[in-house]
């Protein structure tokens, strides 16, 4: 599987990124500077966290409006896979990829722990791995993860099975509605999500439970 990530002043989730990717699928992925006009030919196009301009204006707001958004938005309309997590998934909301928006967390702190993850669904290609109902550890780490949407947009994300995963037990660090942590668009080849997964996949993590998402993707392009 040939993957890229798209680095933006102030992403600092890229090297965790890549590694992940590389441990998953056995090859380096690419890296894409933010400034670059077009993206290579590749199957995964992931847009990682960070505090992409310092998180001014609004978290991802400004990094919505780099070039590379332009091929991105292109190549998300032929259906490349795309994941953004944490600032990723901010930008994704910014640049009109996803609905809804994420907002200051709900205690006004940034929070920097691990909650647990439920998957809703098993039948998208981000969630094929795990059992439909699955609950798994996940870390997170941001101020602005509070993720609404309003009442249409919320029924539909619900009714479509565009809910992927949701803070379950009760760990839910930020106030989001519904208990969301990662929604997709409606063809289903966009994927956002505030938590990370990229940091729970090898022992020395303290555990591997994040791998299942990069492992369905796996299976979904081969
Ligand atoms: N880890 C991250 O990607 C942080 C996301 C974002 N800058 C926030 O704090 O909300």
């Amino acid at each position: 599987m040939k993957t890229a990530v798209i680095v933006f002043p102030g992403s600092n989730r890229d090297r965790d990124m890549f590694r992940a990717l590389e441990l998953v699928t056995g090859s380096r992925p690419q890296s894409i500077w933010h400034a670059d006009a077009t993206l290579p030919d590749v199957d995964l196009v992931v847009v990682p966290g960070g505090f992409s301009y310092g998180d001014y204006l609004r978290s991802g707001a400004i990094a919505a409006r780099s070039p590379i958004l332009k091929d991105l938005v292109a190549k998300a309309a032929q259906g490349v896979t795309v994941l953004g997590v944490c600032n990723g998934f901010q930008i994704l909301t910014e640049a009109g990829l996803l609905p809804g928006a994420l907002m200051r967390n709900a205690g006004l702190n940034f929070v920097c722990k691990e909650v647990l993850l439920e998957t809703v669904t098993d039948a998208t290609r981000f969630s094929l791995k795990f059992e439909k109902g699955q609950v798994w550890r996940c870390p997170v780490a941001h101020h602005d993860g509070n993720y609404f949407a309003d009442a249409d947009t919320l029924k539909a994300l619900e009714d479509n099975g565009q809910v992927v995963f949701r803070y379950a037990n009760g760990t839910n660090p930020n106030g989001s509605i519904n208990d969301i942590a990662g929604i997709m668009n409606g063809a289903g080849n966009v994927l956002g999500m505030m938590p990370h997964p990229e940091n729970l996949v090898e022992p020395l993590h303290g555990g591997t439970d994040g791998r299942l998402l990069f492992e369905s993707l796996l299976s979904k392009a081969a």
